[in-house]
């Protein structure tokens, strides 16, 4: 493990690309385009849920076979995982080879603004019909109270 991690900082370096590999609280950070390079059967990372992960040492390991993970190489394999409906083992072997964490900059934010957009509107719809609604009955009451009140008196 180790020795990968000082192999990939060689690469970064190569590449003059060290900048922008953040160092935070000792968490690093990929851009897409740092982990895409790493896309060879020899050298293969792969995103999953915004981590990224070496698994060079786990391809010939992987119960469904190297070629789908050279598939995915150097990308974000998150869809592809999630459809094979992968075991709880299997979702705990990733932490073998977990590196890093996605930048900020290059996740995917669509999922969590349509969630957002979906419950405004669907509160707004709920509030257009529903204050008037309890406003309607109460005056409804307090006409009913006051026409009583008038006749008994
Ligand atoms: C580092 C990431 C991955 C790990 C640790 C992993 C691990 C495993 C494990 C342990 C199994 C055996 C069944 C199970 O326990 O669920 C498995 C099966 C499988 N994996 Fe993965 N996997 C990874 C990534 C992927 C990706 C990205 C794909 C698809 C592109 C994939 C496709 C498959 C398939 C098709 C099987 C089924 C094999 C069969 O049932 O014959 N895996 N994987």
């Amino acid at each position: 493990m180790g020795e990968e991690t000082g192999s990939s900082v060689g690469r970064e370096n190569q590449n003059t690309k060290n900048e922008s590999t953040q160092e935070d609280s000792g968490v690093k950070y990929y851009t897409r385009k740092e982990v895409q390079v790493h896309n060879m059967g020899k050298d293969t990372w792969l995103i999953i849920h915004d981590k990224v992960y070496d698994i060079t040492s786990f391809m010939e390991e992987h119960p469904g076979g190297e070629e789908v993970l050279l598939e995915q190489a150097g990308a974000d394999a998150t869809e592809s995982f999630e459809d094979v409906g992968h075991s709880t083992d299997a979702r705990e072997m990733l932490q073998q080879y977990y590196i890093g964490e996605l930048h900020m900059d290059d996740r995917k934010k669509e999922s969590k603004k349509e969630v957002y957009i979906t419950t405004s509107k669907d509160s707004r719809s709920w509030s257009t019909w529903f204050i008037p609604a309890i406003a309607a009955v109460l005056v409804g009451i307090m006409y009913r109270y006051y026409t009583l009140e008038h006749k008994s008196s």
